[in-house]
Parts: structure tokens; sequence; C-alpha cells
């Protein structure tokens, strides 16, 4: 510690420490000032009001002092047993309570010793007897040069919280010397307490007290001591305005602490938003940026695949019509032939007929080889027209992988199943006549065959009445596809749609069968919407397994059912023809 004169040094006592003996600086304990005794609150030892402050002073650069979460919080350890005590820093050594007990043994030893000389507080000279050693506790007082109210050539270190003034040492000592005065309480005065702020109703007292009284009717809850007894909070329930102060203070602390951590909290989250949005926003290699070269990148190769598939498709088509034409040219070829030789045969049997009967009987050899032989061109000319292959379009379709199937009509049977009322018969009249037929419920079975694309399909419009509906196993044998119709307006049916479907897919002959299902009536308000329609009747997993399309349409307009057919089709001749008729790319 530094050792410095002061203006009232302590007297020190080391050689004969007593009960009353501040036991770091061995300086008797004063009932206010820099002597006054602290209590540790971390340990409940006590030391002097000085001493905290220097250790404080000491603490204060110390990197164990400063609580890393806040630093509103300011460390001091025993210099004992080196327990920590928390303190508010504004706030120094006046944070911690004084030892009451021990205020309450000086206050006794005084009066004991009342006749006795006093301990001279304003400490000028260390005594004889004492230690050489001289702390200055008011040197933070002395850093802040206010001059003294009683001689302003002095630098004041005390505060009186009674006379409200800032005196030196010696001024204050001197200004206090009568018994009265002597027990006013004076606090360094870089401790110096906020000045009282006054009662608005008796200018001249001070604010001192807090109204308890949930109802009290007064808008301020704050009082002095006029209010209390005689004004608007007689007799009412309060509290000191200091305490109240000092809890809120405590909750402020406990809400600073915990605060700050959440603020750390926040700042850490923040940092990681920070660097996930630089990570997805980077100019060069950010997410974003990867993610969108991986979709330009999967559509580019797709646009590849689509482009060689096209070429291939084409150059399929083209080998297809060479193929036909140098057949048909073939054909072109014999016809002239065959039209020549029956010409030369007609002029020369003109010729002979003209000729007298000897010379016509010379030439009857040859004249029958050109009858027989005419008449056989004849016969055989009367196939050739099944023959040929007058018809100049080149029947194709597609498979779902873009593969072109170019030849005959591949034969498919379908089966149309579905409730009553659905519109199966209307859909199959639209596909086969695109006519609206007013229609009633079948009975039975309708068949129609619908030529499509190279598909000769046959389909089986079942009735869907429920007395029918036993009779749909019949039909099952040998069908390459289902069309389930749904009349999508009718969602109070739709339980029964599902259990109906539900048996239907359980069927063994239907097990390689591709489903179709036609949400019809679409035109219809209240109508379900496919993914409605997948989610209601789980579809998903009740034709886990197999090939299966929703296909929205109004069997009316006939909006849908070709794009419907035209899924089906890719299925059917990707699942049916041989792969020999598939031209693969
Ligand atoms: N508004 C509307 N009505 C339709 C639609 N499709 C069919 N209908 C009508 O629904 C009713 C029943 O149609 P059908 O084709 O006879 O029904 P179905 O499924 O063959 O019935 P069953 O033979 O009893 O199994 C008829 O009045 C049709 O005009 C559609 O898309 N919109
Ligand atoms: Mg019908």
């Amino acid at each position: 510690m530094a050792v410095s004169s002061s203006s009232s040094p302590p007297r020190t006592n080391a050689s004969n420490p007593s009960a009353v003996d501040c036991r770091v600086c061995h300086e008797k304990y004063t009932l206010s000032g820099a002597k006054v005794p602290r209590l540790l609150h971390g340990c409940g030892h006590t030391i002097c009001h000085g001493c905290v402050s220097a250790l404080i002073s000491q603490q204060a650069y110390s990197p164990v002092s400063m609580d890393s979460l806040s630093s509103m919080h300011l460390t001091i350890l025993c210099p004992f047993d080196r327990t920590p005590t928390i303190l508010m820093p504004e706030q120094g050594g006046c944070g911690l309570n004084k030892n009451f007990a021990l205020v309450e043994l000086i206050e006794n030893v005084h009066a004991n010793q009342s006749g006795e000389a006093q301990q001279s507080e304003s400490g000028e000279v260390a005594e004889a007897e004492g230690t050489a050693s001289v702390v200055d506790v008011y040197s933070r007082e002395r850093l802040l040069g206010i001059p003294c109210d009683e001689d302003a050539s002095h630098i004041a270190v005390v505060y009186c919280v009674v006379c409200e003034s800032q005196l030196c040492s010696q001024c204050s000592d001197e200004t206090h010397k009568t018994k009265v005065l002597h027990k006013h309480r004076r606090v360094p005065l870089s401790e110096k307490p906020h000045p009282r702020q006054k009662c608005p109703f008796h200018s001249a007292y001070a604010l001192e007290f807090v109204c308890q009284e949930t109802d009290c009717g007064n808008s301020d809850r704050l009082m002095c001591l006029l209010c209390r007894d005689y004004g608007r909070h007689q007799n009412h329930r309060h509290s000191l305005l200091e305490t109240e102060a000092a809890q809120l203070r405590e909750q402020m602390v406990d809400g600073l602490t915990e605060f700050r951590r959440f603020t750390a909290d926040l700042l850490d989250w923040g940092g990681r938003v920070g660097r996930a949005v630089t990570g997805l926003m980077d100019a060069t290699d950010g997410s974003a940026v990867t993610a969108k070269r991986l979709v330009s990148t999967h559509f580019a190769e797709l646009r590849d695949q689509l482009a060689l598939q096209e070429a291939t498709a084409l150059s399929i088509v083209e080998g297809h019509a060479r193929e036909r034409l140098a057949l048909l040219r073939q054909q072109q070829e014999d016809l002239a032939t065959v039209t020549s030789q029956v010409s030369a045969v007609c002029t020369q049997l003109d010729k002979s007929e003209k000729l007298d009967d000897a010379r016509l009987v010379v030439q009857q050899t040859e004249i029958v080889r050109m009858l027989e032989m005419v008449r056989k061109q004849r016969i055989e000319f009367t196939d050739l027209p099944n023959q040929l292959l007058l018809d100049s379009r080149i029947p194709l379709a597609f498979t779902k992988d873009n593969r072109v199937h170019i030849g005959p009509n591949v034969e498919m049977r379908v089966v149309l199943l579905g409730l009553d009322g659905a519109g199966k018969t209307t859909v199959v009249f639209k596909l086969k006549n695109n006519e609206i037929m007013p229609t009633v419920s079948t009975i039975g079975f309708n068949v129609e065959t619908l030529e499509y694309k190279n598909l000769k399909l046959t389909l089986w419009d079942v009735g869907g009445l429920p007395k029918l509906r036993p009779l749909w196993k019949h039909y099952y044998l040998n069908t390459q596809a289902l069309i389930f119709v749904i009349d999508s307006s009718d969602r109070e049916r739709f339980p029964e749609v599902q259990s109906e479907l539900v048996k239907i897919l359980s069927e063994n002959d239907l097990r390689e069968a591709s489903l179709l299902i036609l949400a019809n009536k679409q035109d219809q308000p209240g109508r379900m919407n496919c993914e409605e329609m997948v989610q209601a009747l789980t579809l998903s997993k009740l034709c886990y397994g197999r090939s299966w399309h929703v296909q929205p349409c109004d069997a009316l307009t006939g909006e849908g059912l070709w794009d419907g057919l035209d899924w089906l089709t890719r299925q059917l001749l990707s699942n049916t023809v041989s792969p020999s008729s598939v031209h693969n790319l």
C-alpha cells in the first residue's frame, strides 16, 4: 500500500489489536467515515471501509476481479480467506453493510470512555508507538479536487450526510467537535449519496418513504415525514425509500446479469445467422449459387438427353419412311411391268384375232400361252390390293421414357369401373364419338373399341350400381388397364369409393394393370382437386407398387380425357409392347 501523509491520518495500533481494531490496518473502527466496519458478505469477515476501498482500487486492476459476463460486477477477495465478495463498482465500499453489532460495541466503548481523550480521527501523524506505515485512504477523494466548504484552499475528502457539506479532514474534525455533531455520519466524498429529492408538497422535507397500500388512492407513492404522519399517506403501510431502491437495484442487477447473458446469446445466434446468410449468398460459391448450378446442370443434362432422344426418334421415323418408300416404289415398278406385259399381250391378241384361220391356228400354242399368262396375272392381282401398303400414315406412339413405337395397332383391353353415376358411360361416348349422350344407369356392360395413336383399345364400361359390383371380377382377366372414374363433387361417397378401390386393387388379376383414375365432374361446384383426392383416398398407400395416375377431367366437355389417355398409352406401350417393336434409344 502507498505510504503518504494525510490530512487526517488514522491512528495505528498494530502491536495491540483488539475487537474494535480493523485486522488489516490495525486501526480503531469508528462509527462513520473511513474506519467504519464493513461486513464482507461473501465470507462474513469484517474490515474497515478504508481497507475495502484500498482492496477495491487494488482488485479493480486485477483480471480476476471483474466478472467476465458483467462489467457491472466488481469482486474483492477477503484478505483472510480469499473468499470473493461481489460489489457494484459505482457504490464502492458503501455497497457493503456496516457490521452493526460492532458499531454498537464501539458506541458502548465510546460511552465508557467519554471522559477519556478521544481518538484523533484527523490522523495527521502516526503516533510514536504505532506503526510507521500510513494508508492514504482519501487518495481518490483528493483526485476529485473538490474544494472544502469551510476553507476553499483545502481539498474536500469527506461528506457529512447530516450537514450536507463537503469538508477536508481538518475542517471535518473542527466543525464536528461537539458531542452531538461528532455523531454526524461522514462518508468519503467519493461515496457521497445522491441528493435526496424534496417532497413536492412539503419542500423542506425529503422524500423518505414509499406507500405500500394497494388502494392508496394517491397517484404518487413517495412521501416525506409530514405526508406520512399528517398528510395524504397518514396511517398507510409504508417502507423506507432506501430499502425499496436497494431491492429494486438488486432486481436490476439480477436482471442485468441475466440480460447480458441473453444479449450474449442473441449476439451468438446473430453471428450464426449472419454466417448462414453469408454462406447462402456468397456470390462465388454460396449454397444458393451451388444449388442454382445444380439445377442448371440437371436441366442441361435433361435437354441433352431429350435432344438425343428426339434425334434418335426422328432418324427412326426417317428410316421407317425410307423403307416404306422403297417398298411402294418396288410395287410401282412391279405394277408397271405387269401392265406393260398385259398391254403387249392385248396388242398381240388384237393382231392375231384379225388373221385368217390357218395362220391363227399356227399361232395357237403361243396364243394359249399368252392367254394363260395374263389370266394367271389377273388371278394374282385379285390378292394384290390386300398386299399393297397404300396407307401413307406412319402409326407411331411414345413410351413413357420417350422411346418411339412404330407399327401396327396394338390391341389393349381396358376396363372402366367406378360407382354408379360417376360418368363411365359418358366418358366412353365422349372418347368414341366425341358426343354427349343422355345416359341411364348401365345394367350389365357396354363395350366399345377405340383406335388411338397406334393402339386399339377395347373399352369395357361396366355398370357401377351396388348390385352389379359383385360382377366386376368377371372383367378382370387379361385386363391391361383399369380406368376408375370418380365423381369429384360427391364427397359424401368418398368412403364408398375408397372401399371399392381397396377391393379392386387387391385383386390378383389386376396386379399388373395400369391404373388411370379420372377425377371426373371437375365442372361441378365443391369438386375435390387431385391433391385433395390423393390424400382423402390415401392413394399413395393404396397404389403403392403399381403405375397409377390421377387425371382431373370433365366428361361433358372432354377436357382432360385425352391427357389421361395419353398417359395410359405410354404406360401400355412400355409395359405391353414387345421390346423388338419399340425403338430403343
Ligand atoms: N356435370 C357433369 N356431369 C357429368 C359428367 N360426367 C357425367 N356426368 C353426368 O353424370 C350422370 C351419370 O353419368 P353416367 O355416364 O351414366 O354414369 P355411369 O358411371 O356410367 O353410371 P352407371 O352406369 O350407373 O355405373 C349423367 O347425367 C351424366 O350426364 C361431368 O363431367 N360433369
Ligand atoms: Mg353407365
